[in-house]
């Protein structure tokens, strides 16, 4: 059987703590199949990018490269987070048109391709995750590997007139063409794509999936959603309930319902929004006033970014605000508290919860929306009010949509919540597990890798 090797720049190197779905989802996937996981270390060298770290943890050996000050700088904070990361979120007006930084991206791509080709054997399956690494494959090929090469985009493709509006972006994106297997999120990112490849790349869509670029290069391409490791958040959310931590949440509420809300600081998780839509709710229906505790558990993410720094005074003020208009002596309406918390404890702060919100106003997938799902108590299930935006609201569409922008839809959507009967709660949640329980972390896993084998 082949091995496995996977890239991405986020590595969950054992010992290292840090919130993001698409850590969480590989680290679930590799403990499956084995095999290598490769990426950057988390550490920036002082002196020069390049040093590289093994470590073998059970079947997974991690290989990771430290990177200098100046590319973690350039590349990670400003190329990838900067300058793709609004973009491919539609938000062009956040975009840094920057050719320092995009110069940064391509020499710790080539730095990455350099380092890690050495190490593949022909009959690898090589998978490369994301936005930072959209080059690799082409500078691997480069290099002379030859073994099959898939690459998976977990946030989501924009429409192809915002696409167009990076001035790098006839480069950038041919270089997907030299992967086996372009995985998206969802069907709309797929069909976006092919847009995109008809309108602006000069290619053709030859059927749904197969295309070809105005180089003649065949391409393959779908959609995969990602999932979560369903069966462990069950168990794993059942048995958190006895937890100190989990029963301190619980006496702390005093009887009141639990609102969560569990988001990287990021502002594509509609996070202002949301929180001006809790005030809306407060006001729109008083009957509910001081029922809800509404707990935001939002750990710091890339902060050493303008934007990202921006958001967090923008939330401090918000949360402030709510709780100076509305508290009363024992009831503060939002907790919010920029921690990161384990999984072991996050299910049981889910299964606690009466009300899942996840507002993003775009998301490739967002794992928290399922993994809130499989941790609820079967016998009395808390409901999920989610973004349409979010590529999860694909499959979960027995859960309470809303248009984020739309704050009294969202106050109203929570009132709904709190309002809803046992019966109606648990016809949804069983229609969303029966989905979750069948497409699981290794289904995506398998249905990718499959397609990615297959040569057609
Ligand atoms: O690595 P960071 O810069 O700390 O950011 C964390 C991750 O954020 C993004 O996650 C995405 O992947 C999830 C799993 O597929 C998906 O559910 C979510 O919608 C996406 O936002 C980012 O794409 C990852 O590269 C980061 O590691
Ligand atoms: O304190 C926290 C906050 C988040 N997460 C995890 O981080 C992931 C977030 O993934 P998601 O797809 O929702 O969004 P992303 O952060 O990747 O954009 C989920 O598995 C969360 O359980 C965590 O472990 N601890």
């Amino acid at each position: 059987m082949s091995r496995l090797v996977v890239v991405s720049n986020r590595v969950a190197v054992p010992g290292l703590s840090s919130a993001g779905g698409l850590a969480v989802a590989l680290q679930s996937a590799l403990e499956e199949t084995g095999g290598l996981w490769f990426g950057w270390s988390g550490k920036i060298d002082p002196e020069a990018s390049g040093r590289l770290h093994e470590i073998d943890a059970g079947n997974i050996r991690y290989v990771t490269v430290d990177l200098s000050k100046r590319d973690h700088d350039d590349y990670y904070n400003g190329f990838a987070n900067r300058t793709l990361w609004p973009l491919l979120h539609f938000r062009v007006d956040l975009v840094d048109y920057n050719r320092v930084t995009y110069a940064a991206y391509r020499r710790v791509n080539a730095l990455f391709a350099e380092k890690l080709a050495p190490m593949l054997r022909d009959d690898d399956l090589v998978w490369v995750h994301d936005y930072h690494l959209i080059p690799m494959a082409k500078l691997l090929r480069e290099l002379g590997v030859s073994c099959r090469l898939g690459f998976f985009l977990h946030v989501p493709m924009p429409s192809s007139d915002l696409l167009a509006a990076l001035p790098q972006h006839e480069r950038l994106f041919e270089g997907l063409s030299s992967y086996d297997l372009i995985g998206f999120q969802t069907e709309r990112d797929l069909e976006r794509f092919q847009d995109y490849v008809r309108l602006f790349g000069r290619g053709k869509v030859i059927s749904h999936g197969h295309l070809e670029t105005r180089k003649g290069v065949r391409l393959r391409a779908g959609a995969f959603p990602i999932s979560i490791d369903t069966g462990h958040i069950e168990a794993q959310a059942a048995a958190a309930v006895g937890k100190p931590g989990v029963k301190r949440l619980a006496t702390s509420l005093s009887g009141r319902a639990l609102g969560i809300g569990v988001d990287r600081l990021d502002y594509s998780k509609g996070l202002p929004e949301r929180f001006r839509a809790f005030g809306r709710f407060l006001k729109r229906h008083p009957t509910h006033r001081g029922k809800l505790t509404y707990l935001q558990i939002a750990p710091v993410s890339r902060g050493e970014v303008l934007e990202y720094q921006n958001l967090r005074s923008e939330l401090e003020q918000l949360s402030g605000h709510i709780n100076g208009a509305h508290a009363e002596p024992d009831w503060t309406p939002v907790r919010y508290v920029n921690r990161n918390y384990p999984h072991p404890t996050l299910t049981g702060f889910y299964r606690l919860a009466r009300v899942g919100l996840v507002t993003p106003l775009r998301d490739g997938m967002n794992l928290v929306a399922k993994e809130f799902v499989a941790a609820q108590d079967p016998a009395d299930p808390g409901v999920l009010v989610l973004s349409t935006f979010a590529g999860a609201a694909r499959e979960l569409d027995a859960a309470l949509l809303v248009n984020p922008y739309d704050l009294d839809g969202v106050a109203d959507a929570i009132a709904a919540a709190l309002e809803m009967s046992l019966e109606e709660r648990r016809e949804r949640w069983q229609t969303m597990m029966t989905l979750l329980r069948t497409h699981d972390i290794t289904a995506w896993r398998k249905e990718y890798l499959a397609a990615l084998r297959d040569p057609v």
